[in-house]
């Protein structure tokens, strides 16, 4: 699929999430460039017709940002009880709305805000969707001070990790970690090894989202929008 193809279809699946957003609600904002589209159909909500939020929390500087560029005030997750609806892509998606995320190194952020959101839904392209997790690297955020450690254990268990790099440097996520793509496709186990992953000192979070996802919003080249709830 061609990238201007793959952003129409992103805009899609963003317009119809964002048509979902209910006025005076608390509203989690994702990362990625999906979450771009919708945070643009929010802002049209807004001038057209004067969509106001209770509070607006986000995953990224980069939505925070644009959700501001809008004229939305944003707060911290801190600052908020809970999160009513959460809206954000996904890496991958399979059949049991279990996914890969973490593509923007914001892994940790965004599980903290969907953990804590009544309702998460995401929003892709078909591209993401798959019956197995697999086809893109798992992010695994790791604290610096044994990150050589971690990579070794995770090598001895076969995963495969590299760390992401930004030029000459390893990547530096928003908290000053590390990110390690495990090579492992498909993921045999997600929840075996998200356990795994869990129990593993020096690992802050890893991207795979398991159960906790409502609704997928997947637009489709032939033109259609599926939705899949749980
Ligand atoms: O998990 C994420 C960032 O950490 C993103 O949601 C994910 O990478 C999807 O991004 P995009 O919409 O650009 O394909």
């Amino acid at each position: 699929m061609d990238k201007n193809t793959q952003d129409e279809l992103k805009k899609e699946a963003a317009k119809v999430a964002a048509d979902k957003v209910q006025a005076g609600s608390v509203l989690g904002v994702g990362t990625g460039s999906t979450v771009k589209f919708f945070i643009d159909w929010l802002g049209e909500r807004k001038e057209k017709e004067g969509l106001t939020l209770k509070h607006i929390v986000t995953t990224s500087s980069r939505s925070k940002k644009q959700l501001e560029s809008y004229g939305f005030k944003v707060d911290e997750l801190a600052d908020v009880d809970e999160v009513d609806l959460t809206v954000d892509g996904a890496d991958r998606v399979d059949s049991q709305l279990n996914g890969i995320k973490g593509g923007g190194a914001a892994l940790t952020l965004e599980k903290n805000v969907a953990v804590n959101s009544k309702k998460n839904i995401w929003i892709v392209d078909e591209s993401k969707v798959v019956d197995h997790l697999s086809g893109f690297k798992l992010p695994v955020e790791v604290l610096p001070v044994s990150c050589m450690q971690v990579k070794k254990r995770l090598e001895k268990e076969g995963l495969n990790p590299e760390f992401r790099m930004n030029g000459n440097q390893k990547l530096t996520t928003h908290y000053g970690n590390y990110i390690l793509d495990l090579d492992v496709s498909p993921i045999p186990v997600p929840a075996g090894l998200a356990d795994y992953l869990d129990h593993t000192v020096g690992v802050v979070e890893h991207g795979l989202f398991l159960n906790i996802c409502d609704e997928v919003i997947v637009a489709k080249s032939n033109g259609t929008i599926q939705e899949i709830k749980r």
